[in-house]
């Protein structure tokens, strides 16, 4: 099977300015990201605040452009935005992102909302519009009767179902969901993610699940990949990746969501807060937060790598290369 799609080497800059006449300092929101996601796949995509996670999500849509680097969709290049080609690849690929209202028209009802897709890309004749509509409602869990009301007549769950409904109205084959349920109330978090969960299953679509939240890319993701700082630093299934985190970031991440019934000790702690991408640490970007970091994290940038069966990381001492560096550090 071949990747529904793929990313090789993205980079996005940013050009901000230092102050009022301070010179441009670019910041690399992404820096060298590479990715695939099969048909069917959920790929989980964490990291902490800026760590670049919602640049990644829409210049995987074409959405933002990218400085280098390439897009494919089912094996060819991403047209560029705006072209006709592009609008109409784009009914393939949607996007859900945090806020439902700002997502909607606050002016037209769900229902209508829900069915412009359907004009727009003219996906079924019209006299059968009304009633696509209502199995769409169905499928994310909307009564018939909500069909008429107004966005701000609905709570935050039930138009968040309705933002969904909408982006499965042209039966995509990939949806980025980014950080789709981080406004909602923790009691219909659950609900909406396996909304998000049955309907991928049921339709095959591939997704790109961002969030910063670990539980509940746990819950949804078969994969994950780790962003700090533009950069992917691991990347495994699921599984292994909550199970036996490799890198130092990871390890740390994921031990600062508290287990219910596990005690604290033992927990790593994350310590200080990411550093300014525009002034990006030399060596591993990670190293000034990172209890193992040894001299060569700080003058080398650790390459994604293999380190075992279907998982990468970007450190040096997982990869074991300290130990030989010191090694041969001592034989010099
Ligand atoms: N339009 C912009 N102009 C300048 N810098 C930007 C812009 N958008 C994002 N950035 C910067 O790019 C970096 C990555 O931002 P991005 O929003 O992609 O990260 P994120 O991981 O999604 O964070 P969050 O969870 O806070 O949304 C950050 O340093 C951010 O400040």
């Amino acid at each position: 099977m071949n990747p529904l799609i793929e990313a090789d080497d993205l980079v996005r800059i940013y050009e901000t300015r230092r102050g009022l006449f301070g010179g441009a300092s670019p910041v690399r929101a992404v820096d060298g990201v590479s990715l695939a996601v099969m048909p069917g796949e959920t790929l989980g995509i964490v990291g902490e605040s800026g760590s670049g996670k919602s640049t990644l999500g829409r210049m995987l849509l074409g959405i933002d452009p990218a400085r280098a680097g390439e897009v494919r969709f089912s094996g060819s290049p991403m047209p560029k935005s705006g072209t006709a080609e592009w609008r109409a690849l784009r009914a393939k690929m949607q996007l859900v992102y945090q806020d439902p209202l700002a997502a909607l028209d606050r002016r037209l009802t769900i229902a209508t909302q829900i069915g412009e897709p359907l004009e727009i890309h003219r996906l079924v004749q019209k006299e059968h519009r009304a009633a696509r509509v209502a199995e769409l409602m169905a499928a994310v869990g909307l009564r018939p009767d909500q069909a008429g009301r107004f966005p701000h007549e609905l709570s935050g769950g039930q138009r968040q179902r309705a933002v969904i409904a909408r982006a499965l109205a042209s039966r995509p084959k990939l949806l980025v969901c980014d950080e789709p349920v981080s406004a909602l109330d923790v009691s219909i978090q659950a609900q909406v993610v396996n909304v998000l969960r049955d309907l991928q299953e049921q339709n095959g679509i591939a997704m790109v699940f961002i969030s910063h939240d670990l539980k509940v890319v746990r819950n949804i993701a078969d994969r994950v990949a780790v962003m700090y700082l533009g950069r992917i630093v691991e990347e495994a299934s699921s599984d292994v990746i909550f199970q036996s985190p490799q890198h130092p970031y990871t390890s740390a991440l994921i031990s600062s969501v508290p287990v219910p019934g596990k005690p604290p000790e033992g927990r790593m702690i994350l310590q200080g807060e990411p550093p300014n991408p525009a002034d990006r640490p030399s060596g591993c970007a990670f190293h000034p937060r990172c209890p193992l970091a040894r001299d060569i994290c700080r003058t080398s940038v650790p390459a994604l790598r293999q380190i075992g069966s279907g998982r990468t990381a970007a450190c040096h001492v997982v990869a074991g290369e300290t130990a030989s560096v010191e090694r041969l550090r001592k034989r010099a």
